[in-house]
């Protein structure tokens, strides 16, 4: 049966002194923490305003600098909760659980707090009464601003659990942590995940691990947790960082206060639609063209859309240039193209193989042309030969101009050393010739993303030609302006063409191979130096320490040290560079990706290591998987692991049933999770005529809100009737927000069921759920999202007849 939360008892004085003993520890371990932070804000300080030096103590200086920047940011971000657990060992030892771990000054001693990352914290969070794991007393301790303010116990005594029950851990701080008012931001759970919740975020990090649960049973918690995990467990992750992708800006705001409560800076959040540095790509294509665009076709129609971009016209083509009009034919063109091609290069890279092809045969025939009127008119002034000889110099000459075949006559001019000097002259002199970079521009283009697409979309022969797999009228739907702006959909497209074409950077890479070469000559000479001073002893102990460092630091990784100096953080280089790969990749609310954006996020991690959350049934996008393997397997075959989560944190037994139905629909075969708790409060449903129900909306909307008190509410209404019933419910409360991106913070919000996807409220009031059925093919999805965003009141407000799957809820006459 899932419970209730009990009043708060009086306090006895027993637990009054349990609460001073835990106090009095509290008190030790913020004054060691304060005492961590003064003394690194101090080193940073100086290391900050130091400038001078030796090469050695430069070097050293900014990767401190780094280290103690993050080390005070961290302190920071885990002032609040820092310490909020307890383990009692049976065999008398006690260890105090937090967000960090922090050593006491003596460095033998035991610490005085663990990381909850730490193996030594996972008992906290797996111990039961029937499998102790050597544990005597789990204790919960509840914080505010630096004071314990209660302290639950739980002693693991080898009580067998009643079957059929949700064995929860930490049971009173979990239901005192699910029924706080939502704040608009999601917070840490790190005092109460759940032992199938540890689990999951601490299964190792290779491969891909999908983890299904319905709503509320704490994928996207697990998701966050598991990256601050990971990050901790490998500390090579930091130089890669973990990649979180989530469903749109709104959510990621939802949750951008989780990881760094959880001291951690080494990852990105983003939407798909944010993965291209300096595109803002916040249009939405209308459901059925973001289809076509997610399909794995595309692929296949970008590939084409780019080698037609490659001298691919039909039939020969003239070039003016050195005063002569010459002929490329078609086996010519296609020869040049089939050996750009050949290394596989992408289109701007394979590009100058082209042009060297071209400008070589143009400066070849030109020279011809040139040696041969010299040999002519010599051997014409000589009076070696008559006129018919030049006539049939003049039709070889001109044969061998169209290809027919290359005449005696040419192999033996271009032996010449006229032919030399004059094909020298023109190769040098051709690439910078106008008329011969406006035949190459047009030949084989150089390219960007953006320039292959807009074309590409903006041409309907274009198309037609690059997309045969698609009908007519799928074509169509794709069509569209030049300079009409770009669509989330358009940046797995983008993304996909950036790598067909590649970047032609060798200026740049040129630059960055001599920069580097500079470090490592400079990082050579500091290892010399260093490698001289310990040779005339060096007495001091940590310094002789870090001397013999330098025997195993090669210069070149001393070099790459110096490189990450560079202060920005690992999120914000990898935000910064569309080729950045990624140690870990989350993917929440997975179940929402096309196979094109699939594609992109492999493209981040190579190594395909990957978490995978969401759930099937919530799926909203018109062409969404119907299973995990149909999402996943062209991308990862069968080489991923499947977790469930089935207890629902967040809704309460009244509101779980009252969507049963509705994922009844769905998925016939899927078993709605299992609550932990109740409410209380059974869903209201109410019907009114449809010319009363904005004005019935605005008003039920004044009621819940007053109900919610400092908690929040969101309105959730049918797309379509967006702006319309939003306008309604600022008549009664005029605080609310609506829009594209709506600040959750605000104790009211108006949301469509897709911008509600992920996010939780106190009080969720749905308005029109047919209309939200009919919106879409995806209809019943969205409703199923739209009923289970509340942690404790629904109501549902019905402009007419009840759809079937709800005509539970209406009360009976
Ligand atoms: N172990 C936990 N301790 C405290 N709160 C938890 C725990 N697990 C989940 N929750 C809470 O339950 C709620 C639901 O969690 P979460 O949003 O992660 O679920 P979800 O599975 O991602 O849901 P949905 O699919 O509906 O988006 C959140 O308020 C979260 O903080």
């Amino acid at each position: 049966m899932p419970s209730s939360l009990p009043p708060a008892p009086e306090k006895s004085e027993l637990e009054k002194s349990e609460l001073d003993l835990e106090q009095a520890r509290l008190d030790v371990l913020y004054q060691r923490m304060d005492l961590r932070r003064q003394q690194a804000a101090a080193e940073l300080a100086a290391a900050l305003r130091d400038s001078g030096g030796t090469a050695q103590a430069r070097l050293e200086r900014g990767v401190a600098v780094h280290r103690l920047s993050s080390e005070v940011a961290r302190y920071d971000a885990v002032e609040q909760g820092l310490c909020f657990g307890r383990v009692d060992l049976l065999d008398g030892t006690r260890r105090y659980l937090g967000r960090i771990g922090l050593r006491a000054a003596d460095a033998e001693a035991e610490p005085l707090l663990i990381d909850w990352r730490a193996p030594a914290a996972r008992p906290f969070y797996t111990a039961t009464a029937a499998a102790p794991q050597g544990l005597r007393l789990r204790r919960n301790l509840r914080t505010r601003d630096r004071r314990v303010t209660q302290v639950d116990d739980e002693w693991l005594d080898g009580a067998a659990p009643d079957p059929g029950e949700v064995r929860l851990v930490g049971e009173a701080a979990l239901l005192a942590a699910l029924g706080a008012e939502r704040t608009g931001r999601m917070r840490t759970a790190v005092a109460t995940l759940q032992t199938e919740q540890d689990r999951i975020i601490r299964a190792p990090r290779t491969g891909v691990l999908v983890v299904q649960g319905g709503p509320g049973t704490g994928k996207t918690v697990v998701a966050l947790h598991r990256a601050a995990y990971l990050l901790y467990t490998h500390p090579r992750l930091d130089e890669r960082g973990v990649l979180v992708v989530g469903p749109n800006p709104v959510f990621l705001r939802y949750i951008s206060q989780v990881l760094p409560g959880l001291g951690e800076t080494g990852v990105l959040l983003s939407t798909v639609g944010e993965l291209l540095p300096g595109l803002v790509a916040d249009r939405r294509d209308p459901a059925p063209v973001a289809e076509i665009k997610g399909r794995l076709v595309m692929a296949e129609v970008l590939d084409t859309a780019v080698r037609q971009r490659q001298a691919a016209g039909d039939g020969p083509v003239e070039a003016a240039v050195g005063g002569e009009r010459l002929l490329l034919e078609r086996e010519f063109l296609e020869r040049a193209v089939a050996q750009a091609t050949a290394g596989r290069l992408p289109h701007n890279l394979a590009r100058p193989l082209f042009r060297r092809a071209v400008v070589g045969e143009l400066a070849r025939r030109l020279a011809g042309v040139i040696a041969e009127l010299e040999d002519r008119i010599e051997a014409d002034l000589a009076g070696r030969i008559d006129t018919a000889a030049l006539d049939r110099a003049a039709a070889e000459d001109l044969a061998g101009l169209f290809g027919d075949g290359e005449p005696e006559t040419d192999r033996e001019a271009e032996a010449s050393e006229e032919f030399a000097e004059a094909q020298a002259h023109w190769l040098e002199a051709l690439p910078r010739d106008p008329a011969v970079r406006r035949l190459l521009d047009r030949l084989w283009p150089a390219l960007t993303p953006y320039r292959l697409l807009e074309e590409l979309f903006a041409d309907p022969d274009r198309l037609a030609a690059a997309a045969p797999q698609l009908t007519p009228a799928e074509r169509g739907l794709l069509l569209r302006r030049a300079g009409s702006g770009w669509t989330e959909s358009d940046v797995p497209l983008l993304d996909e063409a950036a790598e067909l074409l590649g970047h032609d950077d060798r200026a740049a890479e040129l630059r960055r191979a001599r920069e580097r070469a500079e470090e490592i000559e400079y990082a050579q000479g500091v290892l010399d130096i260093a490698r001289g001073s310990r040779s005339l002893g060096d007495e001091d102990p940590d310094r002789a320490e870090q001397l013999g460092g330098a025997d195993v630091v090669g210069a070149e990784q001393l070099a790459g040290r110096h490189q990450q100096a560079d202060l920005r953080t690992v999120a914000e280089r990898a935000a910064a560079d569309r080729t950045w790969v990624f140690g870990h990749v989350i993917v929440d609310e997975a179940q929402e990706l096309s196979p094109m954006a699939w594609r992109l996020l492999v493209r981040r991690c190579p190594t395909r290591s990957f978490t995978v959350v969401g759930d099937i049934a919530q799926t909203g996008e018109a062409a969404g998987p119907a299973s995990w393997a149909e999402a996943l397997t062209p991308f990862f075959g069968d080489r991923w692991r499947l977790e469930r989560l089935t207890v629902n944190y967040r809704t309460p037994a009244e509101i779980i049933a009252a969507s049963d139905p509705v994922l009844a629909a769905i998925r016939p075969e899927s078993e709605p999770a299992r609550a932990v708790r109740s409410s209380g409060v059974a869903p209201r449903c109410e019907q009114v005529r449809r010319a009363a129900f904005p004005a019935r909306l605005a008003a039920l909307a004044a009621e819940e809100a007053a109900q919610t008190g400092a908690g929040r509410l969101a309105v959730i209404v049918p797309e379509a009737g967006l702006p319309r019933l939003a306008e309604a419910v600022r008549t009664t409360v005029p605080e609310a927000v609506w829009g594209a991106e709506p600040d959750l913070e605000r104790p009211v919000a108006v949301l469509t069921p897709r911008q509600a996807k992920g996010l939780e409220f106190d009080s969720v009031l749905l308005a029109d759920p047919a209309a939200v059925l009919a919106a879409s093919p995806r209809g019943l999805n969205d409703l199923y999202v739209a009923l289970t965003r509340s942690s404790r009141r629904l109501t549902v407000l019905l402009p007419g007849p009840a759809p079937e799957l709800l005509a539970h809820l209406l009360p009976t006459p």
